[in-house]
């Protein structure tokens, strides 16, 4: 709950706690219940299980590292807004078919960085990419300056010392400094 409050003041109301941990879904619980105006999901999804929990636990959306066909059935039986991961022009082009406009590159630093995106922008150019994974405040400018990518997600906001000793207020400093350098360059 603090930490939700903590990104929501500093101007980040799009929150994702990945299913990493078995506390997951009750952290979604406790953050809605603290910042019901923010808008939380779940990241790390992998199968139709994961679905049906989240659905049940009230998650505004999903997003994924990858996009296995069994997953993205469940998504599009449940009718949940979803983020699917993709590395490569194949799988991009997989999930446009299916319908999605904007997908996640992951993991965004190692499997090419901007370099990539810009590769890809001419054959797809209706493709729109969320980076996530290596993304900071540095290197964020070079993915939202390319013409297919329209938003970044990163735990950079969230150092893990910064967590462990509950500083909510350099957390919450963090966010205020992505949205100052980050807004004007995002597009959606
Ligand atoms: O598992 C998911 O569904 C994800 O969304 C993965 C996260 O976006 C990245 O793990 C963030 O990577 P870092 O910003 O480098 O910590």
């Amino acid at each position: 709950a603090p930490l939700a409050k903590a990104l929501v003041a500093g101007g980040l109301p799009v929150l994702e706690v990945t299913l990493r941990t078995p506390v997951a879904l009750e952290a979604i619980a406790e953050m809605k219940a603290a910042c019901p105006d923010a808008v939380v999901g779940a990241g790390t999804l992998r199968n139709a299980a994961d679905v049906k929990a989240c659905m049940d636990a009230g998650c505004a959306f999903g997003v994924s590292p990858g996009a296995p066909a069994a997953l993205m059935d469940a998504v599009a039986e449940a009718g949940m807004p979803f983020l699917p991961g993709c590395a490569t022009a194949t799988e991009a082009m997989a999930l446009a078919d299916r319908g999605f406009e904007v997908v996640k590159f992951f993991p965004a630093g190692a499997a090419g960085g901007p370099n990539l995106l810009k590769s890809l922008a001419s054959p797809l150019p209706d493709v729109k990419f969320c980076p996530t994974g290596g993304v900071s405040l540095e290197n964020a400018p070079e993915y939202l300056k390319l013409p297919n990518v329209c938003v970044v997600g990163g735990s950079w906001v969230i150092p893990n010392d910064a967590l462990e000793t509950g500083d909510w207020a350099r957390i919450e400093a963090l966010a205020r400094a992505a949205v100052t350098a980050l807004r004007p360059l995002q597009k959606v």
